[in-house]
């Protein structure tokens, strides 16, 4: 236990002792230890049991990589990226990343693999423009054909793969979480602490392609549906909010499976998927009213797996830390 002062920590909150784990984490970080530094920061991103403090969190972060702590220096690269507890800063990622790949961390160089394959400028936004083309008269629906490639479709996948869960909703009358009633396929949402720069550019580049900013966008969320799993007619705005979503861009991440096609019907649209095709569709009109011919369904799978991420757009900057209900 003296060895692994962390370890005394994990047992502290096993056994329900957070005072305790948050005290000993507080006297080990203040001494300077990384792995106490990084809970820290990771606790602050979280907001808890620490409160949210995501400035604190960078602090912190910093000088758990400072001890040499990995993963720290990763999650650091992230947030410089992704404008987390300080201004987004990618000339800065990119230089953390190049120091990171330097010293040998296999996952540092993945990742600088995957950004040298992008067209991208100095502040990662896309320099090559992409031809965006309309599926409907109206073009409220359009896509983009290859807008991602297949490595960063299965790094997608990838990130989100530990974190998919089935869609539940709340029953009002039990209190009991039963199955989503539209959805029935499982998400994973790729909050900032999962928005590595491959990501983060990938969200730049999907604010390029649908005319908006990228700090507009709901964290990306990633939907797999297994044969027999659907996504019912349903549209992507919100009842009461100010902050509405105003468009919705859909990556397919694969191809190959039976079923899965994402219909508009009251465009008679069918779009068949193809791995790496961006879908951009209005959800509102010029006036910010939802648009009802932009109801939409992701047919039932038949055979194989579909994975998709969704980024859902909102009219304004939207604080992924408060989540979507409270906007
Ligand atoms: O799976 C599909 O094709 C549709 C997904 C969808 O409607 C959404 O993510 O909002
Ligand atoms: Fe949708």
């Amino acid at each position: 236990m003296q060895n692994d002062p962390m370890g005394a920590v994990d047992a502290m909150l096993r056994s329900g002792r957070v005072a305790d784990a948050t005290a000993t984490v507080a006297r080990l970080a203040a001494a300077g230890h990384g792995g106490a530094l990084f809970q820290q920061a990771l606790w602050q991103l979280q907001g808890h049991p620490l409160p949210r403090d995501l400035a604190a969190a960078r602090l912190a972060l910093r000088q758990a990589a400072d001890c040499g702590h990995g993963e720290a220096r990763l999650v650091e690269i992230t947030l410089a990226a992704n404008g987390t507890g300080a201004a987004a800063d990618w000339p800065a990622a990119m230089r953390l990343l190049a120091a990171a790949n330097a010293a040998g961390d296999p996952h540092a160089r993945y990742l600088h693999g995957l950004l040298s394959a992008m067209a991208i400028d100095g502040d990662g936004h896309p320099t090559t423009p992409l031809l965006v083309e309309p599926l409907t008269d109206d073009r409220s629906v359009r896509r983009v054909r290859g807008a991602l490639s297949v490595a960063e479709c299965t790094h997608i996948a990838n990130a989100a793969s530990d974190l998919l869960a089935p869609a539940v909703v709340v029953d009002p009358r039990t209190g009991r979480h039963v199955p989503h009633p539209i959805r029935t396929s499982d998400a994973g949402v790729l909050s900032p602490l999962r928005e590595d720069p491959v990501i983060r550019a990938i969200n730049v580049r999907i604010a390029a392609l649908s005319d908006t900013q990228v700090a507009q966008g709901e964290a990306l969320t990633v939907l797999r549906y297994r044969p027999g799993q659907q996504f019912r007619l349903h549209a992507d705005v919100l009842p009461q909010v100010r902050n509405q979503r105003v468009a919705t861009v859909l990556v397919y991440l694969n191809d190959g499976f039976g079923g899965g096609e994402t219909t508009f019907p009251d465009h008679g649209l069918t779009i068949r998927p193809k791995a790496g095709d961006a879908i951009i569709f209005d959800n509102v009109d010029a006036q910010g009213r939802p648009l009802a011919t932009a109801r939409h369904a992701g047919e039932p799978v038949r055979s194989g797996v579909k994975w998709l991420a969704t980024r859902w757009i909102r009219a304004r900057p939207f604080d992924v830390w408060t989540g979507p209900e409270t906007a």
